[in-house]
């Protein structure tokens, strides 16, 4: 399993986040508050928010790198995005959104990629929609294909169940589980979600005010994190 390690500092303007973590990469949650650093830490892996100094490492492979002076350009990271609110292009179709990162490639690898993405994530017979065509879950399945038709190594979720009601909220965690266990694609999400995080995550990452205030085991971090949030007193 590769290791992804993430260290650095960015200044927001008054908000300083300096992240430190290096997790397991399997289904992983960045939790913590509203205004904790979560989206603008998922924004510096991807390689659209620059850090002023630190690391970011996935396994062997360098995203990020002050010292040594790396900042590999988005595309050649090889991360995938979902967005909170899913930013779907709304005058595309299904076909063209879920192919928009593999434009350069030829003709047959697109069409065959569409094929094999519309058929992962439920999307068969939808590829001439329009976004506003499509419910909540459908456009959250489109957004998820189109961050997987690069193929990229890791898969960046941010709040990807907001959009929804709770009914299908409970049957897209279902469907990412899955999702997960059968690419062995590494995948961090953000959450603030108690419920969420214990149900989908092998491992959690808190934030508190733009550093990192644990990780490990959902069950065991966040029970601490409940007992802080009550002011309860309590050590490992
Ligand atoms: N470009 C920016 N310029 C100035 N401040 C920023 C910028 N981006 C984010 N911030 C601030 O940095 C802090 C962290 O924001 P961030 O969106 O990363 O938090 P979050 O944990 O994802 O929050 P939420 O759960 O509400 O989405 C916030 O106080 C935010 O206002």
């Amino acid at each position: 399993m590769v290791t992804l390690r993430v260290r650095f500092d960015k200044r927001l303007g008054n908000f300083a986040l300096a992240v430190d973590f290096a997790v397991e990469a399997g289904l992983v949650a960045l939790f913590g508050p509203n205004g904790s650093g979560k989206s603008s830490t998922l924004l510096a892996i991807a390689g659209l928010l620059h850090p002023e100094r630190g690391a970011i490492y996935l396994g062997e492979q360098v995203l990020f790198d002050s010292e040594r002076r790396i900042d590999q350009p988005v595309q050649a990271r090889r991360v995938g995005f979902v967005f909170q609110n899913y930013a779907l292009f709304p005058h595309l179709n299904v076909a063209r959104n879920i192919c928009f990162g593999i434009e350069r490639a030829p003709a047959a690898t697109r069409r065959q990629k569409l094929a094999e993405l519309l058929a992962l994530l439920q999307l068969d017979g939808l590829q001439e929609r329009l976004p506003l065509e499509l419910s909540g879950g459908q456009r959250q399945r489109v957004a998820i294909a189109r961050a997987l038709a690069p193929e990229p190594q890791l898969l960046l979720l941010d709040e990807p169940f907001a959009a929804v009601d709770s009914a299908l909220r409970e049957q897209l965690r279902e469907e990412l589980l899955q999702l997960q266990q059968k690419l062995q694609l590494p995948v961090l999400m953000v959450s603030h979600a108690r419920d969420e995080v214990l149900q989908l995550a092998s491992t959690v990452v808190c934030l508190e005010a733009g550093s990192v205030s644990a990780v490990g085991p959902p069950a065991m971090v966040l029970e601490r994190a409940f007992y802080l949030q009550e002011g309860a007193r309590f050590s490992w």
